[in-house]
């Protein structure tokens, strides 16, 4: 029987990428669309939740996926770790709850993330260059997010990277240490550059999205992933086994 998924934000551009995706498919069905302004009572029933929305909205949704019992897959922007935290205690706390966060759907980008946590205790200085569309409202991305907090975890025993005269404006907005600096314009789908530098050399590790079609595998990948008891998951990585 096809798994039937709940997609919030259906109107926008992921979530019409992911209705398409699972209407030409097999293996899944969509059980409700849901957008501004409709209810998330739409949720009762489906399998597997999938919220790809806007960052003020998805807290909510995770809550009504989890106080329904239903896994749920975030793909919305906006969850730092301090925000993961308490939805990871209340998983935690109840074998059957399962919550995937996934920033970003592709594998280039989990594999340049990774590239970067290996890196990342071996350089004094780490900065990010992000790009995204102009019509993208947040910043830095939830990409962009996730790597700094890994890099940062990497280099938990190290102490910060080094970012000289972080207080001044154009040096970018620290996480967890690292100097993010984000650009939102024409031209560009996504692109994330994470430049490292040490003694007489620099490294820059470069993920570029050319297309949405990028995202598939990964959407579809995590929603196989996305059963009661998996628990918490943060990142594409985590299910691709790197
Ligand atoms: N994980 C990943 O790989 C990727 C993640 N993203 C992230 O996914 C999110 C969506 O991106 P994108 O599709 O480009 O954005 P869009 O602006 O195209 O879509 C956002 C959607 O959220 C809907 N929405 C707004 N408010 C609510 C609400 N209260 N209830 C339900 N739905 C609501 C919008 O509806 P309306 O049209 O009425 O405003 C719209 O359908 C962003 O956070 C983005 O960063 C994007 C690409 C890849
Ligand atoms: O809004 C986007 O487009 C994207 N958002 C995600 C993010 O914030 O990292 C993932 C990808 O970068 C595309």
């Amino acid at each position: 029987m096809a798994t039937s998924v709940a997609i919030v934000g259906s109107t926008g551009r992921m979530g019409g990428l992911i209705d398409r995706l699972l209407t030409a498919g097999e293996g899944f069905d969509v059980h409700a669309r849901i957008g501004r302004g409709d209810s998330l009572d739409q949720l009762d029933g489906a399998d597997v939740v999938i919220d790809v929305s806007v960052p003020a909205v998805s807290p909510g949704v995770v809550e009504a996926a989890l106080d329904r019992g239903i896994p749920i897959v975030v793909g919305t922007s906006g969850w730092t770790a301090d925000r993961i935290a308490p939805v990871a205690a209340r998983v935690a706390a109840d074998p059957e709850l399962t919550a995937l966060f996934i920033p970003n759907f592709s594998l280039g980008s989990a594999l340049a993330t990774r590239f970067a946590e290996l890196a990342a205790p071996h350089f004094e200085s780490i900065e990010i260059i992000e790009a995204h569309h102009a019509g993208k409202t947040d910043s830095p991305s939830g990409t962009a997010i996730r790597t700094a907090e890994l890099i940062g975890a990497a280099r938990a025993e190290l102490g910060p990277v080094a970012a000289p005269h972080a207080d001044q404006r154009a040096r970018g907005q620290q996480v967890a240490s690292v100097p993010v600096h984000s650009m939102r314009m024409s031209g560009v789908s996504a692109r994330q550059e994470v430049v490292l530098g040490g003694a007489g050399e620099t490294v820059r590790i470069v993920h570029e999205t050319l297309s949405d079609e990028s995202y598939e595998p990964g959407i579809l990948l995590a929603l196989g992933a996305a059963t009661p008891g998996t628990g918490l998951v943060v990142g594409l990585g985590a299910l691709l086994g790197l």
